[in-house]
């Protein structure tokens, strides 16, 4: 683990392709609450332009791009990532250990570098999925696995479901470790294509330390106030 930027207990992705609709969500929502997840859709669309309107309406932001790519070219994205003054930075585990200690080394240690965490199993993916790509013994052991090797890396914390939230906190312990769950779904929305999915108030229960919301917040007819209903209700 490093000295990294302090990340909001919320991140809401922001997965739209067309400025109009970005800047409205980003006009929508209240920086006090949340920062905002810049995922491949905006980015691909719109580039470092969707984190500079983020960045100026005062939101931290994810850079949700989950680099996984020989070492040397995730270490140069990785660097590029920290130029555009991002808060987090990500990348896929099972790109390795030489990748996970590459991606590190580049994104350094400074108290104003972006925390580097890296994606152990996809939400939307569930153990039969795991099977049909080779992982015959789950999703929590995969997880598990993978966040050791995150550890042995150096890096800050993990991507993962809420459902494995409390074994990651005991790898990535204390202020510094973060613990960050997409996959999260308030009591009776649609599951849309995720599968382990936990409630926001849960996900705190078991020790994420940001959550990531997406559909349940953005496709709202107010997304304003679904976020402040899933505040009220942590
Ligand atoms: O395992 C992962 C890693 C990343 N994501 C991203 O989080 C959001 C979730 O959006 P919802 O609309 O709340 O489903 C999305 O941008 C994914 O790319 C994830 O879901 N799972």
């Amino acid at each position: 683990m490093a000295r990294h930027r302090p990340q909001p207990r919320i991140y809401v992705a922001l997965d739209a392709a067309h400025e109009g609709r970005v800047r409205g969500l980003l006009g929508a929502l209240d920086p006090s609450l949340c920062g905002i997840k810049i995922g491949k859709e905006a980015f691909t669309a719109l580039g470092p332009k969707a984190i500079e309107w983020a960045r100026q309406r005062g939101f931290p932001v994810f850079l949700d791009l989950k680099f996984h790519d020989i070492p040397n070219t995730v270490a140069q994205a990785c660097r590029a990532a920290a130029d555009l003054d991002v808060a987090l930075v990500n990348v896929h585990a099972s790109g390795g250990r030489r990748m996970l200690e590459a991606a590190r080394e580049a994104i350094g240690g400074a108290e104003d570098a972006p925390a580097l965490i890296a994606v152990t199993v996809l939400t939307s993916m569930e153990d039969a999925d795991l099977a049909e790509v080779g992982v015959s013994d789950g999703a929590e052991a995969q997880v598990e696995r993978l966040a050791r090797l995150t550890a042995a890396a150096g890096l800050d914390g993990v991507v993962c479901s809420a459902r494995e939230a409390s074994a990651m906190r005991a790898l990535f312990p204390g202020e510094g470790g973060l613990v960050v769950t997409p996959g999260v779904r308030p009591a009776g929305s649609a599951r849309d294509d995720q599968r382990r999915v936990v409630t926001p108030s849960e996900a705190l229960a078991n020790g994420a330390t940001s959550l990531v919301i997406g559909r349940p917040i953005t496709a709202a007819g107010d997304p304003g106030r679904a976020l402040e209903a899933i505040v009220a209700e942590l």
